[in-house]
């Protein structure tokens, strides 16, 4: 969590402060006065709290509702960058802070009113994640849970706040800790105790931390140029950023709306992770035994990221890419994509196509938990249930299945997820050897950049977003014998 906002004292003594506002937190609470919307506070904390209600009471995702909010109040950069920090530092930090709110607490978490304890997770956060003076973080937390709970609840929040601010966060890490390693590092991360869980037994304990603080840190956007159209290099100067460090496509973008970009808004690039650049890329480049007739196919290819790369690779190379999407939706994000690209989009279901067999290459980037991506959804993390993974699984199998059925002798199959659970990465690429002996395991690590190392213990990838700076993208790649 990032301690920004430094102008403010850090944990000033509730019962001894005097007023220690810096100019930039009285402008903001003058600001609350003339705010429309506010809940009687300035319009960042406002801002805020209003998307915490969203995505708590409505399912919504923080990073959509936000973007707007900011936009429609026009705040200043320095109050916009102050609510997006409380905001998703408040989601990511969800769990340790009511694990606190709940020890100060004169009742249950399940007993407080759910607008109430937003307005005390946001104080809370301040308070121990940021350098926001004390008083202000509790002040104002305390006037919105007035506005939504009624007077009665300004004493109830007031209390927590205060009792939350006579301890610095080190203490409170400390002393609420529950027990066990894997327990210690999830809360002290601010995850649930599965995701570390999974986690662990894939990167043991020695990094389990850094992978877990890493799901905090806002990632950098990557774009990819796309092939055919624009290099790397171009797109790095025209963007102002600099030329990524493993994908020949990839450039990063440190700052800036990518939508802005002209060769974005034409189509000649686009956003995408560079792991997600670099598992398209293999499946192309891998051999196929016997020769490339150049039949591709995506399987999941919704919303069209890979399905664009493979489909610019597939007009240089001559080939042609069937794309195959469940949902109908998603499949006119493909289309909307791959305009003017040698790809076929087929609203269809994975586990039956209706294709004719014979492909030289498929991709099933299966649908899956999404544990490795989970910096990019601040709320993500909380979301998510174990339970979602025996499901996903079955399908993951299902869509792997269907894709081994569809390739020709030689052929390849890439199978990716943006999950490292074992379960939907090496489970599933075990069983799937298991029923086809026709396939075989080949080594996808080579297919990598020689500059991209520890990808982990077996033939296919691991990456991290702590070691590699994409998401946590695995990629196994299976070829047909015979
Ligand atoms: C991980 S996403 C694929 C991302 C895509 N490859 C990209 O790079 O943009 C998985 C996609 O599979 C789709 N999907 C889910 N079940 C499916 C099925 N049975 N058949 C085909 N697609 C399916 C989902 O709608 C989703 O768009």
């Amino acid at each position: 969590m990032s301690g920004g906002f430094r102008s403010r004292s850090r944990h000033a003594s509730a019962s001894t402060r005097k007023d220690r506002r810096s100019p930039a937190e009285r402008t903001r609470q003058r600001q609350g006065k003339r705010d429309v919307n506010s809940l009687g506070v300035d319009p960042a904390r406002s801002i805020a709290y209003r998307v915490l209600r969203k995505v708590h009471g409505e399912g919504a995702y923080a990073n959509l509702v936000l973007p707007r909010l900011l936009r429609d109040q026009r705040l200043n950069q320095r109050d916009a960058a102050f609510a997006t920090e409380i905001t998703y530092g408040t989601l990511r930090a969800e769990g340790t802070l009511d694990r606190i709110i709940e020890h100060c607490s004169s009742r249950p978490l399940e007993r407080i009113d759910s607008g109430v304890l937003d307005a005390v997770r946001l104080g809370a956060y301040q308070l121990l994640y940021t350098r926001v003076d004390a008083h202000a973080a509790v002040d104002t937390s305390v006037t919105m849970a007035g506005s939504v709970g009624g007077a009665s609840v300004r004493g109830f929040a007031n209390a927590i706040l205060r009792e939350i601010s006579r301890h610095d966060t080190a203490w409170w890490l400390s002393t609420l800790r529950p027990e066990g390693e894997i327990a210690g590092i999830a809360f002290e991360h601010s995850h649930p105790r599965w995701i570390a869980d999974s986690f662990s037994r894939v990167l043991g304990l020695q990094e389990l931390s850094l992978a877990l603080a890493e799901d905090s840190q806002r990632p950098i956007t990557h774009l990819v140029a796309r092939p055919g159209e624009l290099s790397a290099e171009e797109l790095a100067m025209i963007s102002g950023g600099e030329v990524g460090k493993y994908s020949p496509y990839a450039v990063y973008l440190p700052q800036g709306d990518p939508g802005r970009l002209e060769p974005v808004r034409e189509g000649m690039a686009a956003v995408q992770d560079e792991g997600s650049q670099l598992i398209a890329q293999a499946v192309v480049a891998a051999p196929v035994t016997g020769g490339d007739q150049g039949r591709w196919l995506d399987l999941c290819a919704g919303p069209g990221g890979k399905a664009a790369l493979m489909g610019a690779l597939a007009r240089i190379d001559g080939a042609h890419l069937d794309a195959v999407e469940l949902s109908e939706h998603r499949s006119q994000l493909i289309r909307q994509t791959v305009r003017d690209l040698p790809v076929s989009v087929h609203t269809a279901d994975g586990r039956d196509p209706g294709l004719t067999p014979g492909f030289d290459r498929i991709l099933v980037d299966a649908p899956c938990s999404g544990l490795g991506a989970l910096r990019r959804r601040p709320e993500a993390r909380w979301r998510k249930q174990e339970s979602d993974i025996e499901d996903l699984v079955r399908l993951q199998k299902q869509l792997v299945d269907s894709a081994a059925k569809l390739l020709k002798p030689g052929g390849v199959l890439g199978y990716s997820t943006c999950s490292p659970d074992l379960r939907e990465t090496r489970g599933v690429v075990d069983w799937l050897l298991g029923e086809h002996p026709e396939l075989r395991e080949d080594n996808a690590q080579s297919l990598m950049p020689e500059a991209m190392h520890q990808l982990g213990d077996h033939l296919s990838v691991q990456m991290w977003p702590h070691r590699h700076g994409t998401d946590a993208m695995f990629f196994a790649l299976l070829r047909r014998e015979k």
